[in-house]
């Protein structure tokens, strides 16, 4: 692992040296896994090592700024997809830090608070999450508009940035970090980072070359590149992409109309149309592949060893198992007796909450990174297209579960089915002509949704449960 401390080319001069990280790693060691983005949770941290630092200002000035990639050493692998111990070496996630040194904190900063170094370089400073800040927002957004290299970080630009667009960091619950600049743009800075195409940046570059309307296009972003982290690819870091203002979420709008006893099913045919036209544009940008037997075998395996590793971290899943097996063994009998599927280029973790209303009624898709928790190539490979709607379906099924009261199992099927039929309106295939593989695609979901409820929410564990014990059907569980 490389411990490159870099040199700007065009920024200022960097001060940072491996010290720096040394002085730091008391104080991360207690923040980073209070971190909604931390990815390593209930895993012991047991060190760091830094793949690369860059000085963004000087620490001679009133505020300091590092941009650091920092490896967090937590020496178990979660169980894939799971992320519950099992004994398997690893050598730790990569994190993105933005990290700001001032004297002492303002009280408007106090938030942002990571704490007082006491060694170091650093010694006699306070560190804190710089994105609260507006200045280091700023920084970041005059280097991509500048087109800026720093170090090995590269700023690169598709299309202007106005200048003096003042920024607010967002504090809703992400994966990530988001910075909003002037409700003009969004800055979404990727924490758990890996080196290689990033589809967040991937996906959304192709959709805007298609003349695709339904994803923002990526405006800029930012990378780190190979040569400076000791990586075989450059690290995708950043993506700055319109903001479409006063938009509303699917999952808020869901639960407002739930509340108010409205149907929601003239939205659901409209989010169904919008699935189908990003597929149809992603299938003619990138390339598509039939599944044939052996193909489908590797999918079913891949469920399967899911659906094994979540009943071994969940214990709640487990009486359902058996049944939830044979959704992927009717998949599999299906591709035995010779059936094919086409697979693509998808969302990979299509939900509510993804999906953005303008005022003007349209629908944006958004956050195609995938699903976090797997690693990149698999969450690059095609897949049949089924998988969005899967996810889509579930949640509306959520939201049913989410509202307060009895589970509005009428208002979900209703709006599961319109769908589905705006899905087939804008030249999908309806989801509801092959429901083996809904089935299988379904559950699939499911499972990873019981691993994702165990892990950040227990609370809701409840929900992804109760559409296992339907997709299991009546039997001995
Ligand atoms: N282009 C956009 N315009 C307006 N709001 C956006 C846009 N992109 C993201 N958001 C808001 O930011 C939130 C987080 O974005 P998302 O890409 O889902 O990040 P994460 O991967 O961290 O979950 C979204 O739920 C949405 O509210
Ligand atoms: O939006 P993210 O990329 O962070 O996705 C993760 O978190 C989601 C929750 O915020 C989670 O979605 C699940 O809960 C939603 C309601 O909060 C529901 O609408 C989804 O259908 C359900 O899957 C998602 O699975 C996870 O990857």
């Amino acid at each position: 692992m490389s411990q490159a401390v870099t040199r700007s080319t065009t920024g200022p001069a960097t001060a940072a040296g491996p010290g720096l990280l040394a002085s730091l790693d008391p104080l991360l060691r207690e923040w980073l896994p209070r971190q909604r983005w931390f990815a390593g949770k209930g895993r012991p941290v047991t060190g760091f090592s830094l793949v690369a630092a860059t000085e963004l200002l000087p620490l001679e000035g009133k505020l300091g700024l590092y941009h650091l990639l920092v490896r967090a050493h937590q020496p178990l692998a979660p169980v894939p997809g799971a992320g519950v111990e099992d004994g398997i070496p690893h050598p730790g996630d990569c994190y993105q830090l933005l990290i700001g040194v001032r004297e002492a904190l303002p009280p408007r900063l106090a938030p942002a608070l990571i704490g007082h170094v006491h060694d170091g370089p650093l010694a006699g400073r306070t560190v804190y999450e710089a994105l609260y800040d507006p200045r280091p927002a700023e920084v970041i957004l005059e280097a991509l508009r500048t087109q800026a290299r720093i170090g090995g970080l590269r700023f690169v630009r598709r299309d202007e940035i106005r200048p003096d667009l003042v920024p607010r960091l967002m504090t809703a619950e992400q994966s990530n970090s988001s910075v909003v600049y002037g409700d003009t743009f969004i800055l979404k800075l990727l924490r758990r980072v890996v080196p290689g195409t990033n589809p967040d940046l991937e996906l959304p570059l192709a959709l805007a070359r298609e003349g695709c309307p339904r994803v923002p296009p990526p405006t800029a972003w930012v990378t780190a590149e190979a040569a400076e982290t000791g990586a075989e690819e450059p690290y995708v870091l950043a993506v700055l992409q319109p903001f479409v203002q006063g938009a509303t979420d699917g999952w808020e709008l869901a639960l407002r109309e739930l509340a108010k006893g409205e149907d929601f099913s003239a939205e659901a045919r409209a989010l169904g149309r919008a699935t189908a036209e990003v597929h149809t544009a992603l299938a003619r940008a990138l390339p598509t592949v039939t599944l044939g037997h052996l193909q489908l075998q590797s999918l079913v395996e891949g469920m399967t060893a899911r659906l094994e590793a979540a009943a071994q971290a969940v214990p709640a899943l487990r009486p359902y198992a058996p049944a939830l097996h044979s959704a992927y063994e009717a998949l599999a009998d299906l591709a035995a007796e010779g059936h094919t599927w086409t697979a693509q280029r998808v969302h990979g973790d299509l939900h509510l909450g993804q999906c953005l209303r303008a005022p003007a009624g349209d629908w944006s898709l958004i956050d195609f990174e995938g699903e976090p928790a797997r690693p990149l190539a698999e969450r690059r490979m095609a897949q049949p297209a089924v998988r969005d709607v899967a996810g889509m379906l579930r949640s509306f099924d959520y939201a049913a579960h989410s509202a307060g009261g009895p589970p509005a199992l009428e208002w979900a099927a209703a709006c599961r089915a319109a769908y589905c039929t705006g899905y087939a309106e804008a030249g999908g295939n309806d989801p509801r002509t092959d429901p083996v593989l809904l089935r299988a695609c379904e559950t699939d979901k499911a499972v990873y949704e019981v691993v994702y409820e165990a892990r950040h929410r227990p609370d809701w564990l409840a929900v992804p449960l109760s559409a296992i014990r339907r997709l299991a059907g009546p039997g001995p569980a």
